[in-house]
């Protein structure tokens, strides 16, 4: 996305949160009252020791069944990046993909009540409204800000859906003029609600955008962002901001989709969301902007409702359980049959790429893949560790990462396998989330336990027989691992010198725990890996 005019205003300020947007950013909201900066410094003297406040925005708006707009957008939004957002809902539509089928408007006087609620006690940074669907509404909503204040005051005027449906009527318009916009840090018009807000001309071109927020400023609110989402020329979407003085382009990449419901509505709680964390009123554009692009570009295949104008995926987590977008599936303990872990010499020494090892194991019937390299630099390691995700996810078999977790983000790996003496599998949870697959090295019940308390997936279990592969490493034999698997709580794959001849008694020890075991030498320090993996694989099914 690029971003023109003043890119120097987007250095980031210093971080001392509320205290200095407060002062630089608003004028309209806390110029009708007494100086916020005190009651701030005040409840920042009451907070009690060892609690931190965090940023918050309120969103004053209208609830969407469909979920993709409204009050669920904004706490959606809000979410994804970081700050709490509490809700005083105007009005609860019924809408979906198809359009708005019916609207129910809150009353005024429990729009008042929500508000007293919130903003008596909860003291958000940030206000931000959506739909508000009477001028009765608009004026409660005015009374309150001015009796409690706020950081800063985000206006998104909606008025009609991208569907065509009105969510807030003429009546509206001239209490928007007359009340909200002056009270306003930022408006965020699209271009029919810019169009409206200016008696009616419509808006085609970014020439036309710039005179429109020069026009809206005029009606008094500090900053003008006219939005250019439905500009219908235009490749680029396009964002114009005019803040008095100068006006500023912001523009990204048009997302081909269909899934853009909300988008008005993201934009704008992202906005609050980026003011509330302390930014300036351009960074905050910036990334919340940028921010709008990455969502709509993950969701941009997902399906959800027939109409034509679907909801997008906030959070850019939904297709982590839809195996058909991405083939990847939850871990399931029978992965763990035949784990094949790669090995970089044994690649160098009979002449093969970590590619096609992978490629081999997977066609010989290997469950599970662990890449395990000690010599290559990082950056080959990350390119063929991402050829390999590519592999292992077109066959449907995960792809774990030995040790690197830096390597299993960047290429996005289904996981990582830890030792006793790397990153703790604790610390690998917090790092990679709850969706990736974690396996720790263990040779006592203890660390077996150990590794279930952390939150790992699976523990390897070994070396059970003498191997070379690594030094110094002390054997368990198979009664060692047969005390770890009955003590564990998390499934085991049983590692260390297995092979045709000696496969068969641990797989016979009729422990339920164990679920398979993992090979280095038999399949890697061979001719043919495929070949290999296969006899392999026919010996361990026929003893299970
Ligand atoms: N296809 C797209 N690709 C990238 N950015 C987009 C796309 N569509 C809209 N945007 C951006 O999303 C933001 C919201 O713009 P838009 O003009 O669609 O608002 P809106 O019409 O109020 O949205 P809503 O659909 O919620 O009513 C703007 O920053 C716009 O540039
Ligand atoms: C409730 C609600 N607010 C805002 C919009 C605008 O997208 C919508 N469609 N629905
Ligand atoms: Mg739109």
């Amino acid at each position: 996305m690029g971003f023109h005019v003043c890119s120097q205003a987007l250095s980031s300020a210093p971080i001392h949160h509320q205290f200095r947007y407060i002062h630089s950013i608003s004028r309209g909201v806390r110029r009708a009252g007494v100086s916020n900066l005190r009651a701030m410094q005040q409840e920042e003297e009451l907070k009690p020791p060892g609690r931190v406040r965090v940023p918050h925005v309120l969103t004053v708006a209208g609830s969407d069944s469909g979920a993709g707009a409204g009050i669920q957008a904004d706490m959606k939004a809000c979410a994804a990046r970081g700050v709490y957002c509490s809700t005083v809902v105007t009005a609860v539509t019924a809408q979906n993909t198809v359009g708005v089928q019916g609207v129910n408007i809150v009353t005024e006087e429990f729009v008042r009540e929500q508000l007293k609620s919130v903003l008596s006690d909860m003291r958000p940074d940030v206000v931000k409204t959506g739909m508000l669907p009477s001028p009765g509404i608009v004026k409660v909503l005015c009374q309150s800000l001015k009796e409690f204040q706020v950081g800063a005051l985000v206006v998104d005027p909606v008025m009609v859906s991208t569907s065509g449906d009105v969510l807030a009527g003429s009546s509206v318009l001239a209490s928007f003029r007359e009340e909200l916009l002056p009270l306003a840090d930022i408006v965020t018009p699209n271009l029919r609600e810019a169009s409206a807000l200016l008696g009616g001309a419509p808006l085609e071109t970014v020439a036309d955008m710039h005179s429109a927020a020069k026009s809206i400023h005029n009606i008094g609110p500090r900053n003008v962002l006219v939005k250019g989402g439905d500009l219908p020329s235009s490749s680029d979407a396009v964002d114009v901001l005019f803040d008095g003085k100068e006006f500023y382009e912001f523009r990204s990449t048009r997302v081909n989709t269909s899934n853009t419901h909300g988008t008005g509505c993201t934009l704008a709680s992202s906005i609050a969301a980026e003011l509330a964390r302390g930014s300036s009123v351009l960074s905050a554009i910036k990334i919340a902007k940028h921010y709008v692009e990455s969502a709509l570009d993950y969701s941009k295949d997902i399906l959800i409702g027939g109409g034509h104008q679907g909801p997008f995926d906030h959070l850019m987590k939904l297709k982590n359980s839809a195996p058909d977008l991405c083939a990847r599936r939850l871990f399931s303990p029978n992965d763990l049959l035949l784990y094949a872990v790669t090995d970089s010499r044994m690649n160098k020494k009979w002449g093969r790429s970590m590619r096609d090892a992978v490629k081999s194991a997977i066609e010989g019937g290997a469950t599970i893949v662990q890449l395990r390299e000690k010599d290559a630099d990082t950056r080959d390691f990350l390119e063929a560790a991402k050829t390999c995700v590519e592999i292992c996810r077109s066959h449907g078999v995960p792809l774990l990462i030995n040790d690197r977790i830096d390597i299993a983000l960047a290429c996005d790996a289904d996981g990582v396998h830890v030792g006793q003496s790397d990153m703790p599998a604790r610390v690998a949870r917090t790092i990679l989330g709850p969706d990736k697959i974690i396996g720790v090295s263990c040779k006592t019940p203890e660390q077996a336990e150990k590794a279930w308390i952390d939150g790992a997936d699976y523990i390897g279990c070994g070396g059970v027989y003498p191997t070379n592969t690594k030094e110094n490493n002390l054997t368990v034999g198979l009664d060692g691992l047969k005390t770890v698997c009955l003590e564990s709580k998390l499934p085991v794959v049983a590692i260390g010198g297995f092979g045709i001849s000696n496969v068969r008694p641990v797989m016979e020890l009729g422990v339920p725990n164990l679920k398979g075991v993992a090979v280095v030498s038999a399949l890697f320090d061979r001719e043919s890996v495929s070949t290999e993996t296969q006899n392999l694989l026919k010996v361990i099914i026929g003893s299970t």
